[in-house]
C-alpha cells in the first residue's frame, strides 16, 4: 500500500509539474490504472489531486484538473463516490470563487456541467446537479455541454455487494467465517468459495486479485472455437 501511494505521489508530481507546458497523458493514465487496480485509495488520491488545483502555477493547477477529469472518466464508482459528494462539490465551487486562473475556472465549470449530465440518472450523486443549479443562480456562465465529455468508460470493477451469507454456498458469516469479495462480480463470499485469484484486464486490473469460483471458471474457461 505505502509503496503504491509513494508511486502515486511521484506520478502525480510528474503529471502536474510546473515545468510542463503540455499534458503528460501517459502519466495521467498510469495514475488512473493505479486507482482502478486498487493500489491507492480513491479518497487519498482525490485529496492529493485537489491540493494541486490550488497551485499558484496555472499550468500545474490545470494539469491537476486533467488528472481529476481522467479519474472520473476512467475509474468508475470508486472515484464517483468521492467526487459526487456535497463536500467535494462544495470545494470545487469554492475553487471557482477563489482561483485567479481563468483557465482553471472555465475548466471546473465545464467538468461540473459534464458530470451533472453524466450522473443525471444517479440520485446518489445528486450533489453534482445541485451544485450546478446553485452556481447557475449565482450567475456563472457554463460552456455548451459536449456530450462526449460526459461519456465514461463503463469497464470498471463493480461495486461490492454486502450480505450476511455467502453468495454461493449460503454459509452464515461470523467471527470465524469471514466475508470476502470477488473483484470480478462484486459479490460477497466465504473463503472457500473465493479462494482463487485472477487478473481482470477488462477492468484494468493487471495483478492477481480474489475472484469467486463462478468468475474464475468463466474467466479461465477454454474458449470454444
Ligand atoms: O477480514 P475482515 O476483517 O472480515 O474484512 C474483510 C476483508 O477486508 C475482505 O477483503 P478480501 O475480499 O480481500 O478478503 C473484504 O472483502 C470484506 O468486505 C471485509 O469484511
Ligand atoms: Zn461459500
Ligand atoms: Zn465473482
Amino acid at each position: 500500500m505505502f509503496r503504491s501511494t509513494s508511486n502515486f505521489d511521484k506520478l502525480l508530481e510528474k503529471a502536474t509539474s510546473n515545468l510542463r507546458l503540455e499534458p503528460d497523458w501517459p502519466t495521467i493514465l498510469q495514475i488512473c490504472d493505479l486507482i482502478r487496480q486498487g493500489d491507492v485509495q480513491p479518497k487519498y488520491a482525490l485529496g492529493a489531486v485537489k491540493k494541486k488545483l490550488y497551485n499558484a502555477n496555472p499550468h500545474s493547477a490545470m494539469f491537476g484538473l486533467l488528472v481529476l477529469e481522467s479519474c472520473v472518466k476512467n475509474c468508475g464508482h470508486l472515484i464517483h463516490d468521492e467526487v459526487g459528494t456535497k463536500q467535494y462539490m462544495e470545494q470545487l465551487r469554492e475553487l471557482v470563487k477563489t482561483t485567479s486562473h481563468d483557465n482553471v475556472k472555465a475548466k471546473v465549470l465545464e467538468l461540473i456541467q459534464a458530470w451533472a449530465y453524466a450522473f443525471r440518472n444517479s440520485p446518489k450523486y445528486r450533489a453534482v446537479q445541485d451544485t450546478l443549479n446553485i452556481m447557475k443562480t449565482e450567475g456563472y456562465k457554463f460552456p455548451t455541454l459536449k456530450e462526449s465529455d460526459a461519456m465514461f468508460s463503463a469497464d470498471t470493477a463493480p461495486e461490492w455487494a454486502d450480505g450476511d451469507v455467502c453468495h454461493r454456498c449460503r454459509v452464515q458469516f461470523g467471527m470465524v467465517q469471514r466475508k470476502h469479495h470477488c473483484r470480478a462480480c462484486g459479490q460477497v463470499f466465504c473463503g472457500q468459495c473465493s479462494s482463487k485469484t485472477s487478473t481482470l484486464p477488462k477492468f484494468g486490473i493487471e495483478k492477481e486479485v480474489r475472484v469467486c469460483e463462478a468468475c474464475y471458471d468463466s474467466i479461465n474457461k477454454p474458449t470454444t472455437t
